[in-house]
């Protein structure tokens, strides 16, 4: 899949723009602070609905105006499909057909992106808060049912840690409420679960190898699901369910004394290991980079084999952050099947016969020139 064209309209810095895309790479040059990545996260967000960098959506309508507007157009198996995003203090709404999709889980997967930014390195090195969104926001996007499950998982768990604390703070003493939520929380938990080991399963295949290949047959890769309950990727669905069940039921008292939920989705982790050893720990800052690398290239891989086509892919500001052989690799890799972005201070540094036939953007202070 492609983008063909995008418009903005004041969003950050961008009075008003409309672009055309190369449906092969795209390359944005511009000082810092010009606007490449307010470029990248316009793309981003046409995909997700939310930007890579910010939660408040506030923060990505123009100062002083009152709304933000995306538009793009996305080919899938040579149909096209308008999205369009407009932010105002109001709300949200997004479209796809130019009709508007009310539940997020209906116009997400329309278009499926792969961004590496150099905060993508704290995948690795970060908290375990960022491999989780890093997981979630995967599967979401190649199963639109599970960010229904995530946020339902959500809001029960919103509801049980407020009535742990009442129930710890003798504000209430009932229990009938609680094994409702309980219920309620392991019957979603089961599924996010489930789904997070059926999507390892297939991240494993893929990044293994690739890993393998850019350490140039030096390092293995190991993908470990680190749960706070007691399951495994061998069970199904009915066995987590009971593991879930056993385990709150264990913990009840522990759960009241510490007025919260203990176990779960929300507190799970990955782990990552080279030739045995957890990188994270152990690894050097090259080793924690080839494992993020080939955990984007293998999400490439996994959307092109579950969706059927190839992801955009965003490289912002991370091509100068890779020697030349990872970045020959990668540029390699995505050679003439990958719709890329690539934003960058320089090209000088990128040397990549890829990068000949490139689309090139100017970007300064909010305006774009293409390149002739
Ligand atoms: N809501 C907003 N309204 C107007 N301008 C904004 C808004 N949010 C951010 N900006 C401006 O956008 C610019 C930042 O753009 P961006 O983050 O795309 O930089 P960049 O070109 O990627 O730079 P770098 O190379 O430093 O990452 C800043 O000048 C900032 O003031």
């Amino acid at each position: 899949m492609y983008i063909k064209d995008i418009k903005l309209r004041t969003f950050r810095n961008y009075d008003q723009i409309q672009l055309q895309f190369d449906d092969k790479i795209n390359v944005i040059i511009g000082e810092n602070a010009q606007g490449k990545t307010n470029l990248m996260e316009a793309i981003y967000l046409l995909a997700f609905t939310k930007s890579h960098r910010t939660p408040r959506d506030k923060e990505l309508i123009q100062w002083e105006q009152e709304y933000a507007k995306i538009e793009g157009s996305i080919y899938k198996r040579n149909r096209r499909f308008p999205l369009e995003i407009i932010l105002s203090k109001k709300g949200k709404k997004a479209k796809m057909n130019h009709l508007e999709q009310k539940r997020l889980s209906d116009y997400i997967g329309a278009l499926n992106v792969v961004m590496f930014a150099p905060e993508d390195l704290n995948l690795v090195k970060g908290s375990p808060q960022v491999r989780r969104r890093f997981i979630d926001m995967e599967i979401g996007q190649i199963q639109p049912a599970y960010i229904y499950h995530l946020g339902q998982y959500q809001k029960v768990l919103k509801q049980r840690n407020h009535l742990l604390k009442d129930l710890q703070r003798h504000r209430q003493t009932d229990k009938t409420m609680l094994y409702v939520l309980t219920d309620q929380l392991i019957e979603h938990a089961s599924t996010i679960i489930e789904r997070r080991f059926k999507f390892l399963k297939l991240l494993r295949s893929w990044a293994g190898p690739i890993h393998e290949s850019i350490s140039r047959q030096l390092e293995q890769l190991e993908v470990h699901y680190d749960a706070t309950v007691e399951v495994s990727e061998a069970m199904n669905l009915e066995t987590i369910s009971t593991r879930y069940q056993e385990k709150f039921s264990k913990m009840e008292d522990k759960e009241i004394e510490r007025g919260t939920t203990l176990a779960g989705p929300h507190r799970d982790d990955l782990i990552f290991y080279v030739n045995g050893k957890d990188v994270q720990t152990y690894g050097s800052q090259g080793q924690q980079r080839t494992t993020a690398l080939s955990l984007k290239l293998a999400e490439i891989e996994l959307i092109h084999s579950e969706v059927g086509e190839y992801p955009i892919l965003l490289l912002d500001d991370v091509l100068s952050e890779l020697d030349d052989f990872r970045q020959s690799h990668l540029l390699h890799t995505i050679q003439g099947k990958v719709q890329t972005f690539v934003s960058t201070t320089n090209i000088d540094g990128i040397e990549h016969e890829a990068l000949k036939e490139a689309e090139i953007f100017r970007v300064a202070n909010g305006t774009i020139e293409i390149e002739k």
